[in-house]
């Protein structure tokens, strides 16, 4: 029988062969790419002798559509009591309407951690020369930052009295047709997503961690950021972490942490990405690189990601595009993001034979030269496929896996 998964006293998830997983289709190309990426994820499933009942939640247009709510109090309370979830992308508008609902659902359940790792797969068309030299996965912090959405109305009453009390208080004189908004970043906040890539990068045996900031300019907030960072090494890590200044860039046996500003690493990572291997970063610039990441390692359609909180365990797994809406319904955009989400989500719950016959799957697929429209536009001599038939493509030489090994 399927089970939910549970957060054990030892720090560690419990996970049965037979769990129970809630999903979120998403709005846009969410209604391609979510079937695409579930064939493929049950033929790796069936293949080790494990089962998913996949749940459907809803959030998004769906929801405001069959329940009059975009993120209905259901969707929190499954994904509270059910610790792992997957979801596709969500629509937030421009400008004004309603607020990210892929933010809330970080925030609601404090998944303060935003992992992205960006590596390139062969045969996948890159702008950059050497895309095996990408290799590196970003921390971004996921609760606070601008990115919060703390912000007032250019020309509101809320405007007005937040410009009184910083001219009363602060003698900071702001236009009277600003929008103003709030950057909070603590201690906490930073100290958490750090520590997380400090332990992530001493559990995959990683060279580095760079902590991207903004911090000459944006002192209190990004430079402090950087600060809590090194804090935390001489505090947690001493034993095996050492900070830049503390060994003058040589590390000896420790892990080395590192800091970049953030101008400087978006054009380090094009020019010395060897330089760059875990990356922990505040969330606006955590967004912005890992987008401009992902473009060098073929573009946004092979982009992974999952929001975790390390401590309740909560953890939901998505791609860092969005829901490309020119494109939904076309069955056309590439649905590797999503399916690397969900091997994210497998390895999150100990199931590495499943990521691993997927990511082996994958990568057979794409060498082959089968591949969705955003590859085949830059590569020569491809197959091209629709999402439906990419998704078939990989799970069929899942089924074949054996074939391979001679087993
Ligand atoms: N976590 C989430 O749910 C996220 C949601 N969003 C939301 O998505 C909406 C649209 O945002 P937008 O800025 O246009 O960004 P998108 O990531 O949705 O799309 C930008 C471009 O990226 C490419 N792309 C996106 N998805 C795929 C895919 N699966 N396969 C291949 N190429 C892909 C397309 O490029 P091309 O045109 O070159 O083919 C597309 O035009 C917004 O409402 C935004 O808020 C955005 C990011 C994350
Ligand atoms: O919530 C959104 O609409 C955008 C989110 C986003 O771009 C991201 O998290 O990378
Ligand atoms: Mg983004």
């Amino acid at each position: 029988m399927a089970t939910p998964v549970r957060m054990g006293a030892d720090g560690r998830l419990i996970v049965g062969d037979e769990v129970i997983i809630p999903y979120i289709e998403g709005d846009g190309t969410g209604v391609d790419i979510w079937p695409a990426a579930r064939t493929v994820f049950d033929a790796a499933l069936a293949a080790h002798g494990r089962r998913v009942e996949w749940r459907e939640v809803l959030a998004g247009e769906k929801a405001f559509r069959e329940t009059g709510s975009w993120l209905p109090d259901e969707t929190l309370s499954v994904f509270r009591e059910y610790l792992v979830g997957i979801k596709g992308p969500l629509t937030t508008p421009v400008g004004g309407g309603i607020r990210s609902l892929n933010v809330a659902l970080r925030q609601l359940l404090d998944l303060y951690v935003c992992l992205r790792p960006v590596r390139w797969f062969e045969g996948v068309p890159s702008p950059v020369r050497h895309p095996e030299w990408v290799d590196m996965v970003i921390f971004r912090e996921n609760t606070e930052d601008v990115y919060a959405g703390l912000e007032v109305q250019a020309g509101s009453e809320e405007a007005r009295a937040l410009r009184e009390f910083l001219a009363e208080r602060f003698g900071w004189e702001l236009g009277a047709d600003a929008g103003i908004g709030i950057k909070p970043v603590s201690a906490h906040g930073s100290k958490r997503l750090i520590r997380a890539a400090i332990r992530y990068a001493l559990d995959h045996h990683r060279r580095s961690v760079t902590l991207v900031h903004k911090g000459n300019i944006q002192k209190f907030t990004e430079g402090a950021f950087r600060a809590w960072g090194y804090e935390l090494v001489r505090e947690e890590f001493a034993d095996v972490a050492v900070g830049w200044d503390d060994c003058g860039g040589d590390p000896g046996d420790k892990l080395l942490v590192k800091d970049a500003i953030a101008d400087n690493a978006f054009q380090q990572v094009l020019t010395r990405p060897r330089d760059y291997d875990v990356i922990a970063t505040t969330n606006l610039n955590g967004d912005y690189l890992s987008d401009a990441l992902a473009a060098q390692v073929g573009g946004i359609g092979i982009a992974p990601g999952g929001n975790i909180n390390y401590v309740t365990g909560h953890g939901i797994f998505e791609a860092t595009h969005g829901t490309a809406p020119k494109y939904a319904g076309k069955d056309m955009v590439n649905p590797g993001s999503v399916i690397l989400s969900g091997v994210l989500m497998f390895e999150y719950l100990g199931w590495n034979d499943v990521a691993d016959a997927i990511v082996d799957a994958l990568e057979r697929t794409i060498a082959e030269g089968i591949v969705t429209y955003d590859f085949a536009r830059l590569r020569d001599g491809a197959t091209k496929v629709s999402t439906s038939e990419f998704g078939h493509a990989v799970a069929e030489r899942i089924r074949r896996g054996d074939e391979k090994t001679g087993g």
